[in-house]
């Protein structure tokens, strides 16, 4: 396809043959710069990637690098109030796998987030966080070692969907006297009608079930003991209920879990190693003190939009912080996959070559993964635990450290990144 803006780089296309990845050795990825301190942590990460890709593979392979814009650059490139230009979706489903920088998203009024727009235009349905712990990242909790769970949050649906509506609006009026005429015990729960902002939170057993069954699938091919469906079913019985309901359905009908002791968790095996995965459930508020008390109960997780949003950034504060939190976006049918950070723009920090870029590192570290290229991400996970043993760290690490009178020495962003490639191979 001929783009406007956006220019393809020498390179080959990854394809997708019965839902599996094919990929030539000179991939074309797409990139998003991303606002903020987006540019600086990219700047870093990028030729971190590439060096691993080049000691593992001597030069045989390498990553061919294209720009595709959203955000504020997407302003500059395209003209004011262009935030996510149609061929940047059309080149991410055409080049498959993507890896992005944070995006601002304001609060209270303006654009809604374009994170979440290219989770929901693409259907990359599950957005999926590892949290594990690198021997001497600093931490508040006594035993962050003990964390070793990954959040599969559910990634196109519940009040993400973005149906809202202003107070006062002539939609919200509108929705009232729907509401009014058509479900009057509901709109008598209305406390306050007239000053009333509305939102709606979807939840469908389609998207539940995929998640989930993404999840447990994960389990499986990762020799995991148990897949947690988190949820605030007693409150929310019909969108957060069902989900851990179709949750443990999914369980049944498409792994052949039966009830534990009857039920409601329940037990399958693992046709991969004969061990017993268990699928169980939690309530989100308990969710939230149970990671924090008994960690080491815990490995898969699958949640919802909302709960999984607010349980990965929690989870990473128990592992050193957001600076240190990967994640990914796919879709799992397809293989089609936008690796990015779990931490946001960090805006006071722009341009000031300071934060941490482990993140995004970490999330390029998946992606290899997601490729196949796994020699690559070795390399990786061996540079970071050996850059952080060796207390090189940028302000998020070192201001625990110091605080916790253990010697470090402070590194601007494009040094951490310049210390793991020291620190391959
Ligand atoms: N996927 C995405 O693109 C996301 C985008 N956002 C957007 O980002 C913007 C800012 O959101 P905000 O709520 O401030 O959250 P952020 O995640 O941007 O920042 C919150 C705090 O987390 C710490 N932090 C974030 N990134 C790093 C890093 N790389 N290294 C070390 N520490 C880091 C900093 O802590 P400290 O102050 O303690 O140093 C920072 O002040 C908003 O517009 C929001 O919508 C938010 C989340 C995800
Ligand atoms: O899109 C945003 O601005 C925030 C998204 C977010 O917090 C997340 O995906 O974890
Ligand atoms: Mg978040």
């Amino acid at each position: 396809m001929a783009y406007q803006k956006i220019r393809v780089p020498e390179g080959d296309k990854i394809t997708l043959e019965n839902g599996k990845l094919n990929v030539p050795d000179q991939p074309i990825i797409a990139f998003i710069e991303g606002d903020g301190t987006g540019p600086d942590i990219w700047r870093a990460a990028q030729p971190v990637l590439d060096a691993a890709v080049e000691r593992a593979y001597g030069g045989r392979r390498r990553i061919a690098w294209m720009e595709v814009y959203a955000g504020e650059k997407a302003n500059r490139v395209y003209g004011e109030e262009v935030w996510l230009p149609e061929e940047t979706l059309e080149a991410i489903d055409e080049y498959v796998i993507a890896i992005k920088g944070p995006l601002t998203t304001p609060v209270g009024t303006g654009i809604r987030s374009i994170n979440v727009a290219l989770r929901q235009k693409l259907d990359l349905y599950a957005c999926v966080r590892p949290v594990r712990h690198f021997t001497g990242v600093p931490s508040p909790v006594r035993h962050p070692e003990l964390v070793n769970m990954v959040v599969f949050r559910e990634n196109t649906e519940d009040i993400y969907a973005g149906i809202e509506w202003k107070k006062g609006s002539e939609e919200v009026k509108k929705f009232l006297s729907l509401l009014r005429e058509h479900f009057p015990e509901a709109y008598q729960k209305i406390r306050f009608p007239e000053t009333s902002g509305i939102g709606i939170k979807p939840v469908s057993e389609e998207g539940t079930k995929r998640l989930v069954e993404a999840a447990i699938q994960y389990a499986i091919d990762n020799d995991l003991p148990s897949v947690t469906l988190v949820h605030k079913g007693n409150i929310m019985k019909f969108t957060e209920g069902a989900f851990r309901d179709w949750g443990y359905e999914v369980a049944r009908e498409r792994f052949g879990a039966e009830p534990l002791d009857g039920g409601p968790w329940h037990v399958l095996k693992n046709p991969k190693t004969g061990k017993e995965i268990v699928v169980k459930d939690v309530i989100a508020d308990a969710m939230l003190q149970q990671v924090l008390t008994r960690p080491a109960e815990y490995s898969v997780i699958a949640t919802l939009n909302l709960n999984g949003d607010y349980l990965s950034d929690a989870l990473a504060a128990q592992v050193g912080g957001i600076g240190i939190a990967p994640g990914a976006n796919i879709n799992y049918k397809t293989g089609r996959a936008i690796f990015e950070a779990t931490h946001g723009t960090a805006p006071k920090y722009a341009g000031q070559d300071k934060v941490n870029p482990s993140s995004v590192i970490l999330s390029g570290e998946m992606m290899l993964r997601h490729l196949g290229w796994h020699e690559a991400a070795d390399l990786i996970i061996q540079a970071m635990n050996r850059t952080i043993q060796q207390g090189r760290v940028t302000y998020d690490f070192h201001r625990l450290l110091v605080a916790e009178g253990k010697p470090a020495t402070l590194l601007k962003t494009s040094e951490f990144g310049q210390a793991l490639i020291e620190n391959m191979g």
